[in-house]
């Protein structure tokens, strides 16, 4: 597989100030940076993984994808070139303002900013949280999973499945169509939700442990419109979450417990149930929608739908104020 990762993410802003604090405080990242319009987070040992801007440049955002090497990288941009997408190499003052070592840059069909690189800088000193949590699932996981609103799949599922080599973990059709795909045993990192129109729809980042995400819950309920959905699990990936609204138009999802799969023997599946075995409801739906919504979770609770109980590598007990992420985890395992 090429991709291995969703390496760090680039999101759009209009109010870079209040996403210093939302950032940090609320999602419990480390500020590393801040310039007059950029604002970049650490998540874990890594010396970047988040870019807040609002640079007109940075207006949709940027995805880095992770591949091994220079090899990989090489292959990567000859494959999207002989799709017929043109391929820049990112210069290298810009390459190391992303903290790696070498990435190349393209659109995706809907217009959408890709870059993929390898080589991302570890930093020298500990991540330390703006809050205390107990760290972030990341490593080989990536940084969590970032979705789409397109206004058409059918647009944008090729390139990502034959030319970016993203698998299809499973979809769904009712009540909308949604994609899921996957790099790595993280059931996905990238989907795209089809609701007419095109830009991010959300990002996900998942904690070692469940309490982080109450803990968060409780601050975001403490804000008033803060939460955008409540406490839920999904029925694909079994992550346990909640939809924060950010300081831009779209959402942060805060989760735990998220299932692994197995990419080399996994057969993509239609989901039939809809989104939540429990939770994620919504204040803004209409009344049609919010009454398709309870039947579809009625319907899987009636059935009897469990998540299977997680196995989380890593969520072990961590003093207040320490943080553990998946380098140091790995080497005490
Ligand atoms: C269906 C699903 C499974 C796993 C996920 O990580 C995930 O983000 C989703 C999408 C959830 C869902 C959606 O598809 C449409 C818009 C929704 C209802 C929201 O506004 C919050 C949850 C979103
Ligand atoms: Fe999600």
């Amino acid at each position: 597989m090429e991709v291995q990762a969703l390496g760090y993410v680039g999101l759009p802003t209009a109010a870079i100030e209040d996403w210093a604090d939302y950032g940090t405080k609320f999602l419990g990242m480390q500020l590393v940076d801040r310039a007059r319009n950029y604002l970049t987070f650490r998540m874990d040992d890594r010396r970047q993984r988040l870019v807040v801007s609002n640079d007109s440049a940075d207006r949709s955002g940027f995805f880095g994808w992770e591949v091994a090497d220079a090899f990989a990288l090489n292959a990567m941009a000859a494959r999207v070139e002989a799709a017929g997408v043109a391929v820049a190499r990112i210069p290298s003052a810009l390459a190391s303002q992303r903290r790696v070592k070498e990435a190349i840059t393209f659109k995706d069909p809907v217009g959408n900013r890709l870059e993929v690189f390898y080589g991302a800088e570890i930093a020298s000193d500990p991540f330390i949280p703006g809050r205390s949590i107990s760290g972030f699932r990341t490593g080989p996981l990536g940084m969590g999973h970032a979705v789409l609103h397109v206004e058409r799949i059918s647009e944008a599922l090729a390139f990502y499945t034959k030319v970016l080599g993203l698998r299809i973990s499973d979809y769904f059709t009712v009540p909308y169509n949604a994609y899921f795909f996957h790099v790595n045993p993280r059931h996905h990192s990238f989907a795209m939700i089809e609701t007419g129109r095109n830009g991010i729809h959300h990002l996900m980042m998942e904690l070692t442990m469940l309490d982080d995400v109450g803990q968060g819950y409780d601050l975001a309920l403490g804000e008033k419109g803060r939460v955008a959905t409540t406490l839920g699990r999904h029925i694909n990936d079994q992550m346990v979450s909640f939809y924060s609204r950010t300081p831009s138009d779209f959402f942060i999802e805060y989760g735990w417990g998220g299932r692994h799969i197995d990419p080399t023997t996994w057969q993509p599946e239609e989901i039939t149930y809809g989104a939540s075995l429990w939770g994620h409801d919504r204040d803004w739906l209409g009344p049609e929608q919010t009454a398709a919504a309870r039947a579809l979770k009625l319907k899987a609770a009636e059935d009897g739908l469990r998540a299977p109980v997680n196995v989380i590598e890593g969520n072990y007990a961590v003093a207040p104020g320490h943080c553990i992420w998946w380098d140091t985890i790995r080497k005490a395992g």
